[in-house]
């Protein structure tokens, strides 16, 4: 196994008797970028502020490249850390020129070490010819590549990133944090970021941590996440979906409303038991030959693809996304078929 350059082992958290972050264990390798996504209140800053070394922990340990640096008893202060933190209000010192923001951590390096770094890092973010501004001669965009570039300048262990986007725009957030994460994987920075933007979270991170209510519901790939939440909490959270109802026939078939759906992993079931199986808009396909077919009761577009909201002869209701060019009218009839690699399914709630 890698060495974890995070690791978090039974973390809690509490402000006076309320308890906003429980027994939280997760690690992130050196390199990666992980992330912790979820509902505003779950506890994703507390928890980036206990990693920083700005919130004491009630219990469990945090270990920074195998040092222990927060116990309920002891608490290794945020400058001894060797962190990066970059902010959703980018934080920049606006007295101070962009060339002198990202030399501000640099203050210990020699006259010629902080030159060359201080450069170098401000072209990695591509803000080289700026370095005599001011932060407000800056859009929000460059402001935010100039808090990134001073955070990396002085080489930290980890990086930190409290929802560093926010205050963005759709479009330029989209780009910035695709540009952010090849910055930092270029730079080979573990990094930390907190999002509620699932987007975000995907496009940047090799894992993401759902969380709610103080609690991490999954640790895993965006893709598992995405095609494989542990529970019904993960599977509505992230993206789309529907559950359909079927009867386990065996810990691997399950006889539904679509046909029998056969899994890839073998559940506990008892046989004849009710189940909900997840199914996710892109989950569904179009299919002219299929005897399954499903109303068109809404359809919107959304750029490259249309989004179908379908009734199923049984009436039930699902979506699925297919490429716009498939343009199905209200009303219409469609044959569609299953096409998912994984089975997800909970057992139904007893009524
Ligand atoms: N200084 C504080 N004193 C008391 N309660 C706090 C304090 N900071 C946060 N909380 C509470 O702790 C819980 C977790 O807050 P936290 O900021 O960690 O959540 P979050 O997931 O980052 O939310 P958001 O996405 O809205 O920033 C919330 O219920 C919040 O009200």
């Amino acid at each position: 196994m890698q060495n974890p350059l995070l690791q978090l082992d039974a973390v809690s958290c509490a402000y006076g008797d309320s308890n906003v972050v429980q027994e939280l264990s997760f690690h992130v390798n050196k390199g990666d970028i992980a992330c912790l996504l979820g509902p505003s209140g779950c506890g994703k800053t507390t928890t980036l502020r206990a990693i920083a070394g700005f919130e004491p922990i009630h219990l469990g340990h945090i270990y920074l490249d195998g040092v222990e640096v927060s116990t309920p008893a002891h608490r290794l202060p945020p400058e001894k850390r060797k962190l990066g933190m970059v902010f959703q209000d980018y934080a920049l010192f606006p007295h101070l020129t962009i060339w002198e923001n990202v030399c501000f951590g640099l203050r210990k390096s020699s006259t010629q070490q902080r030159k060359y770094t201080a450069d170098k890092v401000l072209e990695l973010v591509g803000l080289e010819q700026y370095r005599q501004r001011y932060p407000h001669e800056l859009s929000g965009g460059q402001q935010q590549r100039v808090a990134l570039a001073r955070a990396l300048a002085p080489e930290p262990n980890l990086i930190l990133l409290d929802e560093p986007f926010s205050n963005l725009d759709v479009d330029l957030r989209r780009r910035l944090s695709l540009e952010v994460r090849d910055i930092i994987k270029a730079q080979g920075t573990t990094a930390l970021l907190v999002t509620h933007d699932q987007e975000e979270a995907f496009a940047m991170s090799d894992k993401v941590g759902v969380m709610s209510d103080g609690y991490l519901q999954q640790w895993d790939t965006p893709y598992t996440i995405y095609h494989e939440p542990l529970n019904r909490f993960v599977a509505n959270f992230i993206g789309l979906g529907h559950f359909i109802r079927g009867k386990a026939l065996s810990p691997e078939l399950v006889d539904t409303e679509i046909g029998v759906i056969r899994g890839d992993r073998a559940y506990p079931w008892l046989k004849d038991s009710p189940v909900d199986i997840l199914l996710r808009p892109d989950d569904i396909l179009p299919d002219i030959d299929s005897e399954l077919q499903a109303e068109v009761l809404q359809k919107t577009f959304t750029g490259a693809s249309m989004l179908f909201k379908l009734k199923l002869p049984t009436g039930s209701i699902i979506e699925a996304l297919f490429p716009s060019h498939n343009d199905f009218e209200v009303g219409e009839h469609v044959g569609i078929r299953l096409e998912a690699d994984h089975l997800v399914a909970f057992p139904a709630p007893t009524q």
